[in-house]
């Protein structure tokens, strides 16, 4: 329960809400208790009037004896409807305040959720798989909603209903009273536990629900594979198997609920017995009337629905601690990249690594080892190294997404930790390895970094990333969807697109983490000019695994194995007849070979 108190802000924002809410809740159960009184003192008046008319047989005086009494029941049950209603019209109200302050937490947290996300670091990420933080910011949420609205209003009218109608049953009759409520602690008590199967069963079959969707997701995502290898028959045993798990549990739940209703009519009609026995006897030495009866009659109706609810309140709010408990987890982590500096940072692209080393905290693996370097303004610098050297981890650092361990990485001379972070990223535009495109059009795509662009910057960007007659050629041109909803690209049109999207932001700081890969040579060269043209007097850093990409380069830094073994332009590196050299004979003997 201790976790639901991080609500307490909320309940305390919509204050105006929760209060009216609770005045509605009270006003709507006197208006249900109330009438079972007039039913009362009309069952009185039949039986009264009955003895009367029947007095009057055979006298001209009972005419009007049977008018006064028919208007008298009419006046009763116009009363009653009335009494409903205005029991209705304050349920609506009640409802509309109590369950419209659930939805309006429910989108607080929601967006609280997705802001405290974002700003959390890569590593978070890496840890924590991508189903789980949206199970929270979704099915939990949807959980703790259920708290603040049904189950909290549900508590509050069964509570109001209880005293309202307990104190209208003593004042009557004791006795009757204490044989009229005596089923119901059992009634409790059942619920309480038939819930508790009831839960612990939907927990199982929301669990298998969510093996299977995974299931059928990465399956059909995979469909290509599984074609090609023709597993098709095996996924459909795996996929029987898993539904028969999900089947079997579905049954248990129902012939549980088939149990429960059974049992709740009985506990009622128990009720209802000891109601009409006892005051049947009260009835007769004259302690209560028949219209008393009737009343306690509808007063044990009344109780029934409220009660069978504590049950499944109490399995609400059991649910939405647990839920809220493992989005506290989440909220009260601190991101570990953060900056305090938050005046504007001019960039003109400045790049020394002081003797830098750098761990993955979550594997341990050491990708970075003392390693030391310059980029000087405007330079383009290219980054070679074998598979695993750790040049894509170079580049993360550069964009901080990760903090160094030992040493210092300065841009223009000032620690990367004490500059305005966001406004420093903004300076950068980075081609990430695994390209990324967003189920969108290809205009927002590349225009994706920027807040407002015109049609213009947008063609222009296609064009020097030698992607615009690619998508000219589509019918919608640049309003062509990508993704599961549109058009599938090639791999090198989608790492082109990807490169507009960086060129569009005219950066600072350019990075290519080999994005070049699935580009031809003629292509790639051309995409090379663009760049020598558009970069001239900004920084490019081009992480590449093909010589020909980055002989034009500055200055050369060859990574091994975590550390800069060789460092230079490409002829002094071919000078030194070291691994660059290696690299560089290996790759002419496969060109040759490939031209034989
Ligand atoms: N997010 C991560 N968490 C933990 N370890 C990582 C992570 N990313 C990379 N590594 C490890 O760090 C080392 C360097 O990886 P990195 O991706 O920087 O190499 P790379 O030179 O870019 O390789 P490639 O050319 O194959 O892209 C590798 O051993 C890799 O397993």
């Amino acid at each position: 329960m201790k976790h639901l108190r991080y609500l307490n802000k909320y309940f305390y924002k919509y204050k105006w809400r929760i209060i009216p809410g609770i005045f509605f809740v009270i006003i709507s159960n006197i208006f249900g208790v109330i009438p079972a009184q007039v039913i009362g003192h009309a069952f009185n008046l039949i039986t009264e009037n009955i003895q009367l008319y029947s007095l009057f047989s055979g006298f001209e005086r009972k005419e009007i004896i049977y008018d006064i009494f028919s208007y008298s029941l009419l006046y009763f049950g116009t009363l009653v409807l009335i009494l409903y209603l205005l029991r209705g019209l304050f349920l609506f109200f009640m409802r509309q305040t109590i369950i419209l302050m659930s939805r309006h937490i429910e989108f607080d947290i929601k967006n609280e959720i997705y802001a405290h996300y974002q700003k959390l670091s890569l590593g978070f990420y890496r840890r924590n798989n991508t189903g789980d933080l949206m199970n929270r910011a979704t099915e939990d949420v949807n959980r703790v909603r259920m708290y603040v609205g049904p189950a909290i209003m549900y508590a509050i009218n069964t509570g109001v209903l209880f005293l309202l109608v307990i104190y209208a049953m003593f004042s009557v009759n004791t006795k009757l009273a204490i044989f009229c409520l005596l089923p119901l602690p059992a009634l409790v008590v059942i619920i309480y536990f038939v819930n508790t199967k009831i839960n612990k069963k939907s927990e199982l079959i929301q669990e298998q629900l969510s093996k299977l969707s995974s299931f059928v997701q990465e399956r059909f995502s995979g469909i290509r594979v599984i074609k090609s290898y023709v597993r098709e028959g095996h996924t459909e045993k795996v996929f029987a198997a898993e539904s028969q798990g999900y089947k079997n549990n579905a049954m248990g739940l129902v012939k549980v609920q088939a149990l429960f209703y059974p049992t709740m009519v009985l506990l009622v009609g128990l009720s209802t017995i000891l109601t009409i026995y006892i005051g049947g006897k009260q009835v007769i030495n004259g302690s209560i009337t028949p219209g008393n009866i009737a009343e306690f009659i509808v007063y044990v109706n009344q109780l029934t629905f409220p009660v069978s609810m504590l049950g499944w309140v109490t399995t609400l709010i059991q649910r939405a601690s647990a839920s809220q408990k493992r989005i506290n987890e989440f909220l009260e982590l601190q991101p570990d990249i953060t900056s305090e500096a938050h005046d504007k940072t001019e960039i003109s692209g400045r790049i020394n690594f002081q003797n830098v080393s750098f761990t993955y905290p979550d594997t341990g693996i050491e990708a970075i080892k003392n390693v030391s370097f310059e980029i000087k303004e405007g330079q383009f610098v290219a980054i070679i190294g074998r598979t695993g050297s750790g040049k894509s981890t170079l580049a993360n650092l550069i964009m901080r997404m990760y903090d160094v361990d030992k040493g210092d990485i300065k841009i223009d001379g000032t620690s990367l930790k004490s500059l305005n972070l966001q406004d420093y990223r903004n300076h950068i535009g980075f081609v990430p390895q695994e390209v990324f495109l967003f189920s969108d059009t290809i205009k927002n795509n590349i225009s994706f970094g920027l807040d407002t662009t015109t049609t213009e910057q947008v063609e222009t960007a296609a064009k020097n990333a030698a992607v615009y007659h690619n998508i000219i050629g589509f019918e919608h041109q640049f309003e062509t969807m990508l993704g599961e909803r549109g058009i599938t690209l090639s791999g090198g049109q989608k790492q082109r697109v990807s490169i507009a999207r960086a060129l569009i932001k005219e950066p600072r700081i350019l990075i290519f983490d080999d994005c070049l890969s699935a580009v031809d040579t003629r292509t790639e060269e051309e995409i090379l000019n663009n760049l020598g043209r558009l970069m001239n007097g900004k920084t490019s850093i081009l992480i590449a695994h093909r010589i020909s990409t980055i002989k034009n380069a500055d200055k050369i830094l060859v990574l091994d194995n975590g550390e800069i073994t060789e460092q230079g332009t490409h002829e002094e590196l071919l000078l030194l007849s070291g691994a660059y050299a290696e690299m560089y004979q290996n790759q002419l003997l496969e060109e040759e070979s490939k031209s034989i």
